[in-house]
């Protein structure tokens, strides 16, 4: 069982990342993915007349400031424009997909965090009526049903918070949780960027390879939220997942160059 997650930056091939994928579903492998959408919400959500609004932690970790409004947006895109649109090219190729969200069966479970703490200015602010939280539970029961059945799951936060309420959740780190709890034998984090890079945007310093006992080490060279993904590489790999791999989604057989060992393999 292998867990992709294909980010929403700009750039991203959905085309080549769903071919290359339906050809190894078609050959028999067991795949779960999940899908990211940023690019195309922020996007949207000016057309909309409601930009982005990013945050910074003092810890120094990016997220999407998400009032009601800007979730709405999120799930516009997400859930509709995104996930609809991956699904197609999978039916297109003959994989029977499926998409859904983490609130769909509650897939995705977490503590709904209403409140940021933000940098802004030089200055420490609490920022209420945030929408966010992080993946804490994953309920794997629907995903098996649908994978025993030979459909192909094809997720995307929104999670929903113990009390039900929608939560705008981390992909990266979502997936993480996700490959860890169906014991997947790789997670496979592809995005816009060759892999980790040493010194971004230099695509010539890219770190091939980082020991799975050392990950958090490789930190300080993720900058905003490329963080999140060297957390979830550390999460999955504490987690019990032998190789996670930071792969380019912008061409070629995405899936494939990366379960062959190109982009940044963590083990
Ligand atoms: N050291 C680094 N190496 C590679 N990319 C980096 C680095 N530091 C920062 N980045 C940035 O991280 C980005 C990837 O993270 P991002 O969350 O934007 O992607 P995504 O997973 O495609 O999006 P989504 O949030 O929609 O799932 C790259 O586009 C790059 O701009």
């Amino acid at each position: 069982m292998i867990v992709v997650k294909v980010g929403g930056s700009a750039g991203i091939d959905y085309d080549a990342v769903c071919a290359d994928l339906a050809a190894r579903v078609q050959a028999g492998e067991r795949f779960v993915l999940v899908h990211g959408g940023s690019g195309e919400t922020n996007r949207i959500a000016e057309a909309l007349g409601h930009p982005p609004r990013f945050v910074t932690s003092p810890s120094g970790y990016t997220s999407r400031f998400t009032d009601r409004q800007t979730l709405e947006i999120f799930e516009m895109v997400y859930c509709g424009k995104m996930n609809k649109g991956i699904v197609e090219r999978l039916q297109r190729h003959g994989v029977n997909a499926v998409g859904l969200s983490g609130l769909d069966g509650r897939i995705f479970e977490g503590r709904h965090k209403d409140s940021v703490r933000a940098v802004e200015n030089g200055k420490v602010k609490v920022l209420r009526g945030d929408h966010t939280g992080t993946v804490e539970r994953v309920n794997t029961h629907l995903i098996e049903l649908l994978l025993d059945s030979g459909y192909l799951p094809v997720l995307t936060p929104p999670a929903a918070s113990y009390e039900g309420v929608a939560i705008n959740v981390d992909g990266d780190r979502a997936a993480a949780a996700l490959a860890t709890a169906l014991h997947a034998d790789a997670l496979l984090l592809l995005s816009n960027v060759p892999g980790l890079l040493r010194a971004y945007p230099d695509e010539r310093s890219l770190i091939p390879r980082i020991p799975a006992h050392d990950v958090e080490a490789y930190l300080e060279f993720a900058q905003d939220r490329m963080k999140k993904k060297v957390l979830g590489a550390a999460e999955a790999v504490a987690g019990g997942v032998r190789r996670v791999i930071f792969g380019d989604a912008r061409a070629g057989q995405p899936i494939s160059a990366a379960l062959a060992g190109q982009g940044t393999v963590v083990e």
